[in-house]
């Protein structure tokens, strides 16, 4: 596979690279399943009106695919609304509070990861 160097070689595809390998990481990952769809608020009673801007992994995997992302910060700010979402509507002990809090430990170590 290309090394990790390699990847960094210019801006714009390889970020778009990495953005692709972290989106894929994080979809299989296995504490991932409060995240891989939209929060039905039907479903959730007060998620509407607490969380202002609802984000979650199938939206950002099509953003991508729309080319919606200039770069690996914007697409970072959208993977960190997820998990601030999450922290902002559970609580931390609570089964979907710890999975956000362990995706959000596991996002930014694979991050730093692969940006060196
Ligand atoms: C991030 N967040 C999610 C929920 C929530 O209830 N989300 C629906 C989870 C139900 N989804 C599953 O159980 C599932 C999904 C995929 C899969 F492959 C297996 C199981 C509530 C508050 C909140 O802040």
């Amino acid at each position: 596979p290309v090394s990790k160097k390699a990847k960094m070689r210019d801006g714009g595809t390889d970020e778009l690279d990495v953005c692709q390998q972290l989106l894929g990481e994080l979809e299989t990952h296995q504490d991932a399943w409060p995240f891989l769809k939209p929060v039905n608020p039907k479903s959730v009673p007060g998620y509407k009106k607490v969380v202002k801007k609802p984000m979650d992994l199938s939206t950002i995997r099509e953003k991508i695919a729309n080319k919606q992302y200039s770069c690996l910060e914007s697409f970072t700010d959208d993977v960190n609304l997820v998990f601030d979402n999450c922290e902002r509507f559970n609580e931390d002990d609570s089964e979907i509070g710890k999975a956000g809090h362990i995706m959000r430990r596991f996002f930014n170590k694979r991050r730093a990861e692969l940006l060196k």
